[in-house]
């Protein structure tokens, strides 16, 4: 009776374990929250300080480039191995909080009105506005900071819920991300209006980011607690241990490629296009900013649902492989249709929520059966690291190809070319949902079989 005491800890409560994954499920939230929470306003940032397409495409891609160029998702994942837990995440979640803070700044009046940076700004690359400047530096350091977090918060859920409802938490955890989306799209309009100006609506972002800093301080607590009690176990310590030669073995593996280049294309086709897409409603349908904020969010509403369902089925009955084959098609079936029809897109947003959930719930669990549970974190780190090479890129383009295929003073704009685009990487995507289902009768990871009987 002694020993069954001892071996009890924190973990072995439900309540506290869920109530982990309400804390950190705050900071990934705010972290999509402010990821999301300048899109509904692209139109705004061109009348106040005159962003073209290509600038809001590029200020929604430098969130990549410390993850791309720097690799530091992976690095991150390094780091996170040597360090832990709670130095990683503090780390990693103020660098979120300071380059949220940074971005509201950049923005704000008191910046405008000759702040400081202000005079340094404007002295390099005349092409940029001081604002646009601060403002990328901003989001850079954001960027620097919510991927790893991302996979800082993979980890604890790991932690937590190892060896208890393990699937159903990642489904959570999925569902609390598409939260803070859905509310940037519907607050941010609604902030834009607010007495104090327009900029409120990225300072209350940029708090968010700043509570979320506070909700991971009280995360550690529990976290050091629950260290203490499974010290003796050793658990996580030595298994997530990471060698060069895990990347390399990685790289060899056919299926985890095309998982990979299928995250790539399938998540390149969806964030930049959310990025986009109040505008591209607005434009279109000639919708106000709140009402196209709306449209967008009905896309993380539906994944918010159908995630941890499908989550559920491919835990159940499998069929993970041909999942992702059909939320590709039904990706590539939306964008075509966004582009040639004008249907109502309330419908093709909540159809789209069915292939943003078809895709991430069988794409997350599924490397998980490839590859071997001490190389997880680097496989998450490296996928983390291609896809964002695409969210760098596609935003860029999408303003890039926005700009050019319409006149520079039109007053609406065709977004026909810019969603092709988008259903041109859905195919490609396509094509890697059907090579990786093809592997895996020859790999044998059993992609298609349920959870537990691999
Ligand atoms: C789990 C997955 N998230 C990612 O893939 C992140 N690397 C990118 C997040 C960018 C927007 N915040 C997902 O959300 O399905």
């Amino acid at each position: 009776m002694t020993k069954t005491k001892l071996q009890k800890s924190l973990r072995d409560s439900v309540v506290t374990r869920w109530a982990m994954l309400l804390l950190v499920g705050f900071v990934l939230a705010a972290n999509y929250y402010f990821y999301d929470a300048l899109s509904p306003l692209k139109s705004t940032l061109t009348k106040e300080f005159g962003f073209t397409s290509t600038d809001f495409g590029t200020f929604v891609s430098v969130y990549s480039i410390p993850n791309v160029f720097f690799l530091m998702a992976v690095l991150g994942g390094i780091i996170l191995d040597k360090l832990g837990i709670r130095r990683t995440g503090f780390l990693f979640v103020a660098f979120m909080a300071f380059g949220a803070l940074v971005t509201a700044y950049g923005a704000s009046d008191i910046y405008i009105n000759d702040g400081f940076g202000y005079a340094f700004m404007s002295s390099f690359l005349p092409g940029y506005s001081p604002e646009l400047k601060m403002m990328l530096l901003g989001r850079f350091l954001f960027g620097l900071g919510a991927e790893t977090s991302i996979v800082v918060i993979s980890k604890i859920i790991v932690k937590w819920f190892k060896g208890k409802e393990l699937a159903f938490a990642f489904g959570v955890k999925l569902a609390f991300a598409r939260t803070g989306s859905f509310l940037a799209f519907n607050l941010s309009p609604v902030l834009i209006e607010s007495q104090s100006g327009w900029t409120l609506a990225i300072w209350f972002a940029a708090f968010l980011v700043l509570a979320a800093l506070l909700v991971f301080l009280i995360y550690m607590l529990f976290d050091l607690k629950l260290d203490k009690q499974v010290k003796q176990e050793g658990l996580l310590a030595s298994t997530d241990e990471f060698h060069i030669s895990d990347i390399t073995k990685l790289l060899t593996n056919r299926s985890f490629i095309y998982v990979t280049l299928l995250c790539l294309t399938f998540y390149s086709a969806v964030f930049p296009f959310l990025s986009f897409s109040s505008d591209f409603f607005l434009n279109k349908f000639n919708l106000s900013i709140k009402e196209s904020g709306f449209i967008s969010s009905m896309l993380p509403i539906g994944t918010m649902i159908f995630t941890p369902l499908f989550g559920f089925f491919v835990d159940k009955y499998g069929k993970a492989a041909s999942l992702m084959i059909y939320g590709s098609i039904i990706l590539v079936v939306v964008h075509l249709t966004f582009a040639f029809t004008n249907l109502s897109p309330y419908v093709l947003m909540v159809i789209l929520g069915l292939a943003f959930s078809l895709v991430p719930a069988s794409m997350w669990p599924s490397v998980a059966k490839m590859v071997d549970e001490k190389r997880i974190g680097s496989a998450y780190g490296l996928m983390f690291s291609v896809q964002n090479l695409g969210l760098w890129a596609f935003p860029i383009l999408a303003g890039v190809v926005l700009d050019s295929t319409n006149p520079t003073a039109a007053e609406t704009l065709d977004y026909t070319y810019t969603m092709i685009m988008f259903a041109g990487l859905g195919i490609i995507g396509l094509v890697f949902a059907l090579l990786l289902k093809r592997e895996d009768k020859v790999s044998g990871y059993g992609l298609e079989l349920p959870s537990n009987s691999k």
